[in-house]
């Protein structure tokens, strides 16, 4: 592994910089506005003084953010008592009872245990020639010219499409396209998100105009998810894809497979949960290599001179490796996790009221200056001797809920970047950097490019 230089910059670019709205209070719908127009800001405010725990208050709901790892390592050491959010959690509207958004325990614990082959070893051998062939396809788009403007972000959420595209249905983004979209997927999500925000929502049957989109597109996309099944079902025909591995999946002591509903609930999960989430890390993770070519040249060294990217079971132990986990400390994909509390329960000496959401601020506990020296400084050497504990260090969540898909996000991200990194020098086109803006996942405010250059 090659020694870096020390870095002394401060690399915040807008997360956890000082908030600039004044937290304002409304009678009768409480923090909502603050968490509406800007959820980053109200995720500084919770963690600017320092303490543990933060309290915020939209209309009936209470929802208490975790700032620092200690607190959250309580969390996470007791799935019981704060368990996923419940049944009236509106992510269930689009995923249903997939593993992300299952609110019951037992439910949840026998698909885990179902599904975990899927990301074994050997289920994501048989992934790397399909991410293979897409990084191919993606990047012979930039190499025909010696000058690329990469539109980062948008760029990045159309591989992370065809990615999961092709390792669910061994088909590419355009053929499932149409239906499952950037755009569909961006509807679902703001869909779910403004339900999350919000005091009340209208129940989906009242024909709003926008309940009536959102009915629209989820009969589009059941129909298309469920005719893939029936005809794979149909021909018995093999792809070595997520959708075969789903069907052979075999639940709970009677080794049941799984119903269609359920195939089609975990089809969906696996597209929200791995195409925003690996599409914002990415975006971050290449910004911050155009903003440290010591860094940058330092990785392409390694990726020319050394062994295939790894499946991520190895952590920390390629420079590459410690760039992405660094990118996803300063910038988490996912900014919060959610969970609800099954009854009063006591944090520390705070009491938490049964019913209260608690959210995980891991944006705040990647800078915890407890756990992390010189928390804003991008330092990817930090994470060479593994990653810190529970509690510390979330990109992924940690303990029973820890996202599953882990070892596929490094294995694709990976890939990606060594490919990027051997044929490409990536710089700055604008001196200023993309401001973050937080919804379910950590999106640049704006578009913003990035320019490849052939080398
Ligand atoms: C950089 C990319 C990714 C990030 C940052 C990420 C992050 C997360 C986080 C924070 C959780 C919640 C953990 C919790 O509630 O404690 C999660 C759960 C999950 N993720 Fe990921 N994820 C990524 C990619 C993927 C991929 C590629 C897949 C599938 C192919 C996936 C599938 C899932 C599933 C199914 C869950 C629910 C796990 C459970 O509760 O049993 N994720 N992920």
């Amino acid at each position: 592994m090659s020694t870096l230089p020390v870095r002394q910059v401060r690399h915040d670019s807008g997360v956890l910089c000082a908030p600039t709205t004044p937290p304002r209070r409304l009678p009768g719908i409480g923090d909502l506005l603050k968490l509406r127009s800007n959820l980053l800001n109200a995720i500084q405010y919770a963690a600017q003084d320092g303490s543990e725990l933060s309290y915020f208050a939209v209309g009936p709901k209470r929802m208490v953010f975790v700032n620092r790892s200690t607190a959250a390592d309580v969390v996470l050491s007791d799935i019981h008592t704060f368990g996923k959010p419940n049944a009236e959690n509106p992510l269930r509207l689009v995923l249903g009872d997939g593993l992300i958004s299952n609110p019951y325990h037992d439910q949840w614990l026998r698909r885990r245990r179902a599904l975990q082959p899927m990301y074994s070893r050997p289920g994501l051998a048989g992934m790397r020639q399909k991410m293979a062939d897409v990084i191919g396809e993606h990047t012979a788009r930039w190499e025909g010219r010696d000058r690329t403007e990469l539109r980062v972000h948008e760029d990045m959420l159309s591989f992370a499409l065809d990615i999961v595209a092709r390792c669910m249905f061994s088909r590419s983004g355009d053929t499932v396209s149409g239906v499952l979209t950037p755009g569909t997927i961006s509807f679902l999500l703001e869909f779910v998100e403004r339900r999350l925000r919000m005091p009340l929502s209208l129940p989906v049957g009242v024909p709003s105009r926008r309940n009536r989109e959102f009915t629209a597109t989820m009969r589009g996309l059941d129909d298309l998810v469920h005719r893939l099944i029936r005809e794979r079902r149909r021909t018995g025909e093999r792809h070595g894809d997520l959708l075969d591995l789903l069907l052979e999946a075999r639940v709970g002591d009677a080794a049941e497979p799984l119903t269609d509903v359920e195939v089609r609930d975990e089809v969906l999960t696996t597209f929200v949960a791995a195409y925003e989430t690996t599409a914002s890390a990415l975006t971050w993770i290449l910004y911050l290599l155009a903003c440290y070519p010591d860094v940058q040249r330092s990785v392409r060294e390694e990726v020319r001179s050394a062994a295939p990217p790894t499946t991520g079971e190895r952590q920390g132990s390629t420079l590459l490796e410690c760039v992405i986990n660094e990118g996803m400390r300063l910038f988490p994909p996912s900014p919060t996790i959610p969970r609800q509390v099954g009854k009063d329960v006591f944090i520390g000496s705070s009491e938490i009221p049964k019913g209260s959401f608690v959210m995980l601020n891991v944006a705040a506990i990647h800078r915890d200056p407890a756990v992390w020296e010189r928390p804003d400084a991008f330092l990817p050497e930090r994470f060479m001797n593994g990653v810190p504990g529970k509690g510390r260090f979330l990109p992924f969540g940690a303990g029973a809920h820890m996202c599953i898909g882990k070892g596929f996000a490094m294995m694709e991200m990976s890939m990606l970047l060594a490919s990027i990194l051997d044929k490409f020098e990536i710089s700055q086109r604008d001196s200023t950097g993309p401001a973050p803006r937080a919804m379910l996942t950590l999106r640049p405010r704006e578009g913003f490019r990035l320019t490849l250059t052939r080398i």
